[in-house]
């Protein structure tokens, strides 16, 4: 009988101990792009050495389908980052927690209790208010200009932090500092993931997070304390740490019991504070860069805005879903600046087969998201912002279709994703209702720069700053 040899996916020629990682070191071209420069010539499926850890880059969408959908159980798995183990209570947040039972519990919590329609539908009085003091903050600037990346931010945590603890102050606006510069050490390229077993390079990076766990920490265990005492008073509106509150048992009594630790309850609002915060915020400043640099899809935005509230003559969410082209618009930001470029780093959990190439078990697979997403193949002048393109492709971003899948696909998909969405298009839908818009210093709108940052998150390198102007 003929002896089956392995066929990994192709890759380039590797150095001794730090294998391909020196391609990658690159300080003008960000990773995503490196990524995609490189699979362009070893293939859409290619195996890199990054230091000790075998990893997998995917940038196609069939390849995209066979890692989430026709073997997610196989791939959805998530390495062991060193962020997780420190920052997030020794894994125990949902978006980096191994596959197993305790992520299939805080899962099941996510979809069927935290994220549904109808909890997402209970914070519009949040976003409608939060919406209203950003568009009065903008009004009193008219005329001037305004820096617009950080208004977003500002808007984007002040609404998180309010669905999350019932409320905003300091001590939430200086977590979501710590979580946003906590993200950046999400993408598992980082030195100590890349060497799991160089402990000098764990004990450096731990040196890193301990100051950031403490600071969660004195942070959070009095709103936790505060939550449960009113708990018991029968408070009325629930927030989301009221909602991870129920599951919650230090000491549980029966083993086969699922419960939520206080630890493990810091873990999630970490995470959900971070990821919901950075990623809608970042896509609002994507696609007011976009409209900025494109006037003739600005211009068709606001009038439709315009002539849906014309009747109403003031912004809330009562006529969000007659927004169509700005659905397009907010589809084609997420397409061309998915604020999450390469997904979250799955692992393969088992031999697997994709395509003709054997994935041993504890290969690291990371999914260019972005390249797929301006891939020529699937995409007609795919660089181009063009929301047109959806009025005849009904292509969308929740994870059927592969070419566009800003918020991933499968069992790990982001359960976020409506309120994502929600916490976008209102503050979108009243700037281009309330004013037009100009560019400062006479930048032209086809010089905008659209530099990305580097991070888990890819918010814009630089603020975007702009000129509200009163419409007539
Ligand atoms: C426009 C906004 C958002 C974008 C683009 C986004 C994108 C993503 C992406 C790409 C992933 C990884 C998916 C994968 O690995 O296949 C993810 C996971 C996740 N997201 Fe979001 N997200 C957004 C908003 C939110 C919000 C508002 C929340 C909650 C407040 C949230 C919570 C999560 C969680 C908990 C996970 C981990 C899921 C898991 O591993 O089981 N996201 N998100």
């Amino acid at each position: 009988m003929q002896k089956q040899t392995s066929k990994l996916p192709p890759g380039p020629p590797k150095l001794p101990l730090i294998g391909n990682l020196h391609l990658l070191s690159s300080k003008s071209t960000l990773l995503h792009r490196r990524l995609a420069e490189l699979s362009k010539k070893y293939g859409r499926v290619m195996m890199l050495q990054l230091g000790q850890v075998p990893t997998i880059i995917v940038s196609s969408a069939e390849m995209a389908k066979e890692v989430m959908k026709t073997h997610d159980g196989v791939f959805c798995n998530r390495p062991e980052l060193m962020v997780a183990k420190e920052v997030f209570y020794d894994c125990k947040d949902i978006g980096l927690a191994p596959y197993g039972e305790y992520w299939r519990q805080v899962r099941k919590i996510s979809t069927l209790e935290l994220f549904t329609m109808r909890r997402v539908e209970s914070f519009r009085f949040i976003r409608e208010e939060e919406t209203r003091n950003f568009f009065k903050a903008i009004q009193k600037e008219v005329g001037c200009v305004v820096n617009l990346s950080k208004k977003f931010f500002v808007l984007a945590c002040d609404v998180m932090s309010r669905a999350t603890f019932g409320t905003k102050g300091e001590e939430q606006a200086a977590l979501r500092v710590l979580t946003a510069g906590v993200t950046e050490t999400c993408t598992g390229f980082c030195p100590a993931d890349v060497y799991p077993s160089v402990k000098l390079l764990q004990t450096l990076s731990k040196g890193k997070f301990q100051k950031f766990t403490k600071e969660s920490d004195r942070i959070l265990d009095p709103i936790i304390a505060d939550h449960l005492c009113k708990k018991k008073l029968g408070k009325e509106e629930e927030d989301l740490i009221d909602v991870l509150l129920k599951h919650h048992q230090d000491h549980v009594q029966n083993p086969d019991d699922f419960s939520l630790s206080t630890s493990n309850i810091k873990g999630v609002i970490l995470e959900l504070l971070g990821g919901g915060s950075e990623n809608s915020s970042a896509t609002l400043e994507w696609a007011m860069s976009e409209l900025l640099k494109n006037p003739r899809v600005m211009e068709k935005a606001q009038a439709e805005v315009r002539q849906v509230y014309q009747e109403k003559g003031v912004v809330d969410e009562t006529k969000l879903h007659e927004l169509k082209y700005l659905k397009f618009v907010i589809r084609e930001a997420l397409r061309l600046h998915p604020p999450v470029p390469m997904l979250v780093p799955r692992e393969s959990m088992e031999r697997c087969q994709i395509f003709s190439y054997d994935i041993p078990p504890k290969t690291r697979v990371v999914i260019n998201a972005w390249a797929i997403a301006r891939d020529p193949e699937y995409w007609h002048e795919s660089e181009k912002f063009n929301p047109d393109r959806f009025e005849d492709n009904s292509i969308d971003f929740r994870g059927n279709n592969f070419e566009l899948i800003p918020f991933g696909a499968g069992r790990r998909r982001c359960p976020g994703m409506t309120l994502g969405i929600a916490n976008v298009e209102l503050p979108l839908a009243t700037l281009l209702y309330h004013f037009d818009w100009k560019l400062p210093n006479g930048i032209q709108h086809e010089d905008l720069d659209m530099d990305e940052s580097y991070g888990l998150t890819m918010r814009r390198k630089n603020n975007l700053f702009a000129i509200p102007v009163p419409i007539n």
